[in-house]
């Protein structure tokens, strides 16, 4: 009993040693980064330049969600930049993430922010105020009076709102922006068609370099969790928690981030039930949990209409589940009934198909291009890849539709 005598708290954890092992900023050390050796020494060779003071290639990362991208490139950049201090250069990385920070200001303003030393450089970098070409000049100065080379790390560069920041940065040594440091840029997406949309020089200039991180087998996401199964206090994780949870994630397309996620939520399942171990049963619960908020932190901020279609697709999905696809014109006849039911005016047949496209982009659904003979003309059948049980229960819960 504690010296209070109050155990209304509970002071002891029973399941969790040491969670932030499991929190999803966590920073693995070296030994944790499981089955990346192939990409970590590729990556290392395109930045290699920068430990001499010298330009590093600009890289472009793809891969779906929780194959390790931002974690590889955080690694690599962090270091490198230790790497170089040793050869007595000067470095540093800065990372921007632009689902955040999608516009050209505020990303410029990030960088700006997280490399300056305002004892060093005596220049200011205000949170907002400020043209975007003062941000860039005061950058420039920034990285010229303390910086030989820096690395920058824009996550989800597809959010940006244009190409401009990446044409300034990967082109500021030959537009003579910058006298003496060299940057290299290193961009990530989830989306493969991502460099289609760039313009011709930004590309260029950005991909140089470009690696495609593979998903993770079962195997491989077993080991990841294993590597911090030290998150758990001796003997609470039973033996099959982590096969369970490394099939279930595997299952969907191999996400570190999902494993990690529901293993960590199966603890604290564990914990509100007053349970001594983490259960397998509880994974399944966990796995759940962690669907939900993936999908929910994917349509945040999105529109009524935009929740309305998706909702219309997954009434269909849970009407007709033996059914692989469903036509726009089938989706945009449900729509219409819940917009009925919502009071609100639909869109037209052609919105509706644009907002459809853009769940596409952020891998919510699938398109499928058909062939209906020659007399239908082709046309196209969307999928959820969700689960369209946890849209539903989303979208509800969320409160809109
Ligand atoms: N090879 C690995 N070894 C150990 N942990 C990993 C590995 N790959 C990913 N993780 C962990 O999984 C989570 C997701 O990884 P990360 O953020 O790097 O994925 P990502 O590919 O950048 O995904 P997103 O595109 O969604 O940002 C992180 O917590 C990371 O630490």
């Amino acid at each position: 009993m504690s010296s209070s005598g109050d155990d209304l708290f509970t002071r002891d954890d029973p399941i969790f040693e040491n969670k932030e092992l499991l929190e999803i900023n966590h920073l693995p050390a070296e030994g944790r980064i499981v089955g990346r050796d192939d990409e970590i020494s590729e990556l290392a060779n395109a930045v290699n330049p920068a430990i001499f003071g010298q330009s590093p290639s600009n890289l472009l990362i793809y891969g779906k969600t929780g194959t390790g991208k931002s974690l590889c490139a955080k690694y690599i950049s962090e270091r490198a930049v230790r790497v170089a201090g040793d050869e007595e250069i000067t470095a540093a990385f800065a990372y921007v993430d632009c689902a955040q920070d999608n516009t050209e200001t505020q990303a410029v303003q990030t960088i700006a922010h997280t490399l300056n030393e305002p004892s060093v450089t005596d220049v200011r970098i205000p949170d907002k105020g400020l043209s975007t070409s003062t941000y860039y000049k005061r950058l420039w100065t920034v990285l010229d009076s303390q910086y030989d080379v820096v690395l920058v790390i824009l996550d989800e560069v597809d959010k940006l709102d244009d190409d401009d920041i990446l044409m300034q940065l990967s082109r500021a040594g030959e537009a003579g922006k910058l006298e003496s440091c060299k940057i290299g840029v290193i961009g990530i997406s989830n989306k493969i068609k991502y460099k289609d949309r760039l313009d011709e020089r930004v590309k260029s200039s950005l991909c140089e370099r470009e690696f495609v991180f593979p998903p993770y087998d079962a195997n491989q996401l077993r080991d990841i969790m294993q590597a911090r199964s030290d998150a758990f206090k001796d003997g609470v994780l039973e033996p099959s928690v982590i096969p369970r949870a490394a099939a279930l994630a595997a299952r969907e397309h191999g996400d570190a981030r999902k494993a990690i996620d529901i293993l960590r939520y199966a603890g604290e399942i564990a914990q509100s039930k007053g349970s001594e171990t983490v259960r397998e049963d509880f994974v399944v619960q966990a796995r759940e949990r962690a669907e939900t908020d993936r999908f929910r932190e994917l349509i945040r901020g999105s529109t009524p209409h935009s929740r309305y279609v998706l909702q219309a697709l997954a009434v269909l999905s849970l009407n007709a589940a033996e059914e692989d696809g469903f036509r726009t014109t089938k989706i945009y006849d449900v729509y219409e009934e819940i917009c009925r039911q919502e009071s609100s005016d639909p869109l037209s047949l052609r919105r509706v198909r644009d907002l459809l496209k853009e769940h596409a982009f952020l891998d919510i659904l699938e398109q499928t291009r058909r062939s209906g003979g020659s007399a239908e003309g082709s046309y196209t059948e969307h999928q959820l890849l969700e689960d369209p049980e946890v849209v539903r229960t989303v979208l509800v819960e969320t409160g809109d539709p």
